[in-house]
């Protein structure tokens, strides 16, 4: 019995990755929220000969409550996507707000479940599901994922089309680590399943590292202002809730790349820390999982020069993206503690006694 919960589950990535999840037996029920259409998507879903039993939720009469009573498994891909011209980061301000109510719900109904994030942008987001469950005091680092496998995804894809044979697409197998955004992506392609062909030049080599790190620029130019990728991002979405849902029924050896807490795996994430040579609080790294979430966060292994050059370009970014939410954080205080100062300026006058 395995409860799955879509947040944002009417939306573009939201409706085929219900679809999906519907479709995997594992799943026994699955709840769908959004602030709109829920209860269609629900209805259409639920005719569809599979195991799971499809409820759909809207916010009024506590549905988001409803929705993740007794969640294990929470994807949330609620959230504004980007227009031609937008970074991830533009995103922050819209989606921050979205994924902390949403966060806040999960926190205080179901701690124990894994929340698999794909609101962007991922490199904030995650932090910000962190904090949340900090404030909640039901912080388990090893329950919190970035979902990153869309550039796993795509890497597998355009290796495969390089190599000239897109029939290999569904095993090839390439790390991408680092975060989810431009740069941040790193794909290792020295450590593919399946090598590139000797002969392609540092040119083509390139080219294809920067169309694995910007291949969702790629979707949005495409999509000319209707949104990014959704279709793509279902399917990643699903292979990695199944991934998830398969460690937490008890398979073993499972492991794919996830944006983690590195206090996650201590051991692991302190060598990793030492690996990329900074101190960051989340990175995306090949994470072996178990029922309890995250078992240990793996080393990158044995870096070419130019892979060692591309992780340090990422770290910037990353840093930057991480401690944007700290920040806001901050000021958000500042301004509640300002506006509870004005209506009850009592509060910061010394005491009389
Ligand atoms: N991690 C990744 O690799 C990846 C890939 C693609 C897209 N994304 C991101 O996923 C997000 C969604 O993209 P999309 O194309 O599905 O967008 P969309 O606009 O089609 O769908 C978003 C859905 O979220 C819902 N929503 C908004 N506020 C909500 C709230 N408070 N509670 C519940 N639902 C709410 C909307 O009603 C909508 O149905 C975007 O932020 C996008 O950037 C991430
Ligand atoms: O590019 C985007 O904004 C969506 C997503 O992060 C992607 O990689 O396709």
């Amino acid at each position: 019995m395995v409860k799955a919960v879509v947040l944002g589950a009417a939306g573009g990535i939201g409706q085929p990755l219900s679809l999906l999840l519907k479709n995997n037996p594992l799943v026994t029920s699955l709840s769908l929220y959004d602030i709109v259409n829920t209860p269609g998507v629900a209805a259409d879903l639920s005719h569809i000969a599979t195991p799971a039993k499809v409820v759909g939720y809207l916010p009024p009469d506590d549905g988001l409550k409803k929705a993740l009573a007794g969640a294990e498994v929470v994807v949330i891909p609620a959230g504004v996507p980007r227009k031609p011209g937008m970074t991830r980061d533009d995103l922050f301000k819209i989606n921050a707000g979205i994924v902390r109510d949403l966060a806040t719900g999960i926190a205080t109904t179901a701690p124990k479940a894994f929340v698999l994030v794909i609101s962007n942008p991922v490199n904030s987001t995650v932090p910000i599901v962190a904090e949340v469950f900090k404030k909640h005091g039901v912080f388990d680092p090893k329950r919190i994922f970035g979902v990153t496998t869309l550039d796993v995804v795509r890497a597998s894809t355009f290796v495969s089309e390089i190599i000239g044979d897109l029939s290999l697409a569904p095993s090839v197998t390439v790390p991408v680590v680092g975060g989810h955004s431009g740069v941040t992506i790193v794909p290792l392609l020295s450590q593919s399943s399946h090598p590139l062909p000797s002969s392609i030049s540092k040119e083509d080599h390139e080219a294809l590292v920067k169309r694995i790190q910007f291949g969702g620029d790629e979707v949005v130019k495409a999509k000319d202002g209707a949104g990014s990728a959704t279709l793509s991002m279902a399917y990643a979405g699903a292979e990695f809730a199944v991934k998830i849902i398969k460690a937490l029924k008890g398979e073993k050896g499972i492991v794919a790349p996830t944006f983690v807490n590195l206090s996650a795996d201590k051991s692991g994430g302190d060598a990793l820390k030492k690996e990329i040579g900074k101190d960051l609080d989340y990175f995306s790294a090949p994470v072996e999982l178990g029922p309890d979430g995250v078992v240990s966060i793996r080393s990158l292994g044995t870096l070419t020069d130019n892979e060692k050059e591309l992780v340090k370009a990422a770290i910037p970014e990353l840093e930057t993206n991480i401690e944007k939410v700290r920040e806001t954080q901050s000021k958000y205080l500042l301004v509640t503690l300002t506006l509870l100062y004005r209506a009850y300026p009592s509060l910061h006058r010394p005491s009389s006694r």
